[in-house]
């Protein structure tokens, strides 16, 4: 190709690590760089905004061709921090779970969790702006992101998305991964791999560069999110492509 490579990322603190060599410069002639949240990131790569976007894995039934094209992205094995279902009741209580409007892969896990797991079947709601006001008394809600990071100070409950597909499955969770909708080079593949390892290699920085008051930073980067999208997290992957095909989601 030759033009730049557009890329979209997501604009939570989770992706910071990855992108941080991006924002040193890395890449600079070969990529542009945009940011959103998941939802609509997921959109540019549909409509062919971007060419590569750190995606929900909920696109991928969506593409008519994908490839993911680094060996990284959002996961978890066990408790992700950043995913869940909030409430301020226990969970048969529960009346009507919202969904939160940035997310495409945690509002259909949510769906599968309550059906095969939690065993609940309260009203189910889309929002289109923030609704975390409305998460109160027998009304619950799936926040994702940083928000969630936050919820997590006002609700009596957290059911969170990651520990709940662990011990259902017994296996790592993806959430998000860096998928093309094309095919692109080798060498591009190459140097976007080292980009995005130079945050992984050096969160101290990342930390000391986006400092963060309401949850450790290093908790969160080394032992709720997983980077390495290795075999058994393709593993969790293809298991959850399974249960969207099985469930119509
Ligand atoms: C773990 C997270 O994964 C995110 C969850 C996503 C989703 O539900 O669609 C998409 C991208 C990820 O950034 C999070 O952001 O908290």
């Amino acid at each position: 190709m030759d033009r730049k490579i557009r890329v979209g990322a997501v604009q939570y603190l989770n992706t910071k690590p990855l992108i941080y060599g991006l924002q040193q410069g890395m890449m600079q002639e070969e990529l542009d760089l945009v940011m959103d949240y998941p939802a609509n990131v997921a959109k540019m790569l549909i409509e062919d905004q971007v060419d590569i976007g750190l995606v929900p894995v909920a696109t991928i039934p969506k593409l008519k061709e994908f490839h993911i094209v680094c060996d990284y992205g959002i996961a978890c094995d066990g408790e992700v921090a950043s995913v869940g279902l909030f409430s301020d009741v226990p969970m048969e209580e529960i009346s009507t779970v919202l969904l939160d409007y940035q997310s495409r892969t945690s509002v259909r896990l949510a769906r599968i969790l309550m059906k095969e797991f939690w065993k609940i079947d309260p009203e189910i709601i889309d929002t289109r702006d923030d609704f975390r006001g409305q998460i109160k008394g027998t009304t619950a809600g799936i926040v994702i992101g940083d928000r969630a990071l936050e919820q997590r100070k006002d609700s009596a409950y957290v059911f969170d998305l990651g520990q709940a597909w662990k011990e259902m499955t017994g296996l790592p969770f993806v959430f998000a991964a860096w998928i093309a909708n094309k095919k692109i080079a080798p060498e591009f593949i190459k140097g976007f791999n080292e980009a995005n390892r130079y945050g992984l290699d050096r969160l101290e920085e990342v930390v000391e560069k986006y400092p963060y008051k309401t949850y450790d930073l290093f908790t969160y980067y080394k032992e709720n999110i997983d980077y390495k999208l290795d075999s058994k997290k393709m593993e969790g992957l293809e298991l959850y492509l399974k249960y969207l095909r099985q469930f119509g989601l």
